[in-house]
């Protein structure tokens, strides 16, 4: 049974992973934009322990399918289960993204959404917070209990930093810190919300090659040492075939593939969705079937300018039909499941 955190009602589990421990799971998950299909029926089943990666060409689905799991979005259909260890099973279509944060889901986003202007510690702590018992008047009271929670959730914030590296760095200005130490920092304030399942989205975008291997090593870490499933969208493919255990495919809103990543490598419609229809037959033979699937560029900065969603935030601001999807009213006032201002109109 799968209790609907969005009405309280009690709902049958959907999904895709019948007789598999699965974490996560979605049905036919459709998400339009006035006539655009960002997603069109898409299923998933996340098994729980496993790095699953979201990959497929700039504008297939990959962030939409992030922002419908996390409450961003609200796809006009489907289901979105999660399977939490404790077997309350929730269904997250239409919940907000902090109750689907509080429920076991934690993400970063593609374009770095940190408090600059604050350290790396108090970022972390934030977020850490969102944690915490003790309610408003006994942290204003200084209550003990309110104490205790601060001191708890400082203690956190210190141990994940040191888990991601940052150790060292922890009374840094947030801003001042490089690409890649921000995005450990991100995913460190991620963890500090004690997830089930981290949602990654490009964490290498803008890395230099050695942050991308200490972001591989922080990715099996993070998995296998915190136990906490992992999912992944990643243009860099050599990460992704390096750090999944599995690898889902999207083109055009459309799951075209699943499977390990030796499979999906080899994949017709996957080579086919890479190298276009109108490959030469040449170019596809060279890889003897077997597609060596080109990085695509990922955002290179805060502002998003090599994101590829301009077109994104037109349709969703437009918000006036009934056939669009909703992205959640109430994000822009709100923090973020990670304790960051998501940017509501691409959710990136
Ligand atoms: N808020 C929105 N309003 C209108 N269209 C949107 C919105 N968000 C996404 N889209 C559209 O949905 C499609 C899928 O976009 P999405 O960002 O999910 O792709 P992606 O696979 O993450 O791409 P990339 O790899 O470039 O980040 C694109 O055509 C995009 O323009």
């Amino acid at each position: 049974m799968t209790t609907d955190v969005t009405k309280g009602a009690v709902a049958p589990a959907g999904g895709s992973g019948a007789g598999v421990d699965n974490v996560l799971e979605a049905s036919g998950v459709t998400l339009r934009f006035g006539g655009l299909t960002s997603l069109d029926s898409v299923d998933l089943g996340m098994r729980r322990g496993e790095v699953l990666a979201v990959i497929g060409p700039n504008g297939a689905g990959k962030t939409s399918l992030f922002n419908s799991l996390t409450g961003v979005y609200k796809p006009q259909e489907g289901r979105i289960t999660f399977l939490p260890k404790d077997g309350d099973n929730k269904e997250l279509l239409g919940a907000k993204p902090h109750i689907v944060n509080r429920l076991g889901l934690a993400r970063t986003f593609q374009n770095i959404r940190l408090f600059s202007a604050l350290t790396a510690l108090e970022n972390v702590k934030i977020a850490a917070e969102t944690r915490l018992k003790a309610g408003p008047v006994s942290i204003m009271l200084g209550l003990p209990n309110a104490r205790r929670a601060e001191r708890e959730s400082d203690e956190r914030a210190h141990r994940l930093l040191k888990f991601v590296g940052l150790e060292s760095k922890l009374n840094e200005i947030a801003g001042s810190l490089s690409y890649g130490d921000q995005r450990s920092l991100e995913i460190a304030r991620a963890l500090a919300t004690d997830p089930q399942v981290l949602l990654l989205d490009e964490p290498a975008a803008g890395t230099n090659p050695t942050e991308k291997l200490e972001l591989e090593q922080l990715i099996r870490r993070i998995n296998s040492e915190l136990g906490v499933s992992v999912l992944l969208i990643e243009h860099d493919m050599r990460l992704v075939m390096s750090v999944a255990d599995r690898v889902m495919v999207l083109n055009f809103g459309r799951k075209i593939a699943e499977g390990t990543p030796s499979e999906v490598q080899q994949h017709p419609a996957v080579i086919e969705a890479y190298l276009g229809a109108s490959a030469p037959e040449e170019e596809v033979a060279a890889g003897a079937g077997q597609v060596v699937i080109a990085e695509q560029p990922g955002p290179v900065d805060e502002s998003g300018a090599n994101d590829g969603d301009s077109g994104a935030n037109e349709a969703s601001s437009d918000g006036e039909s009934s056939d669009e999807a909703s992205s959640d009213g109430e994000s822009s006032d709100e923090t973020a499941p990670d304790g960051s201002a998501p940017d509501e109109e691409s959710g990136k």
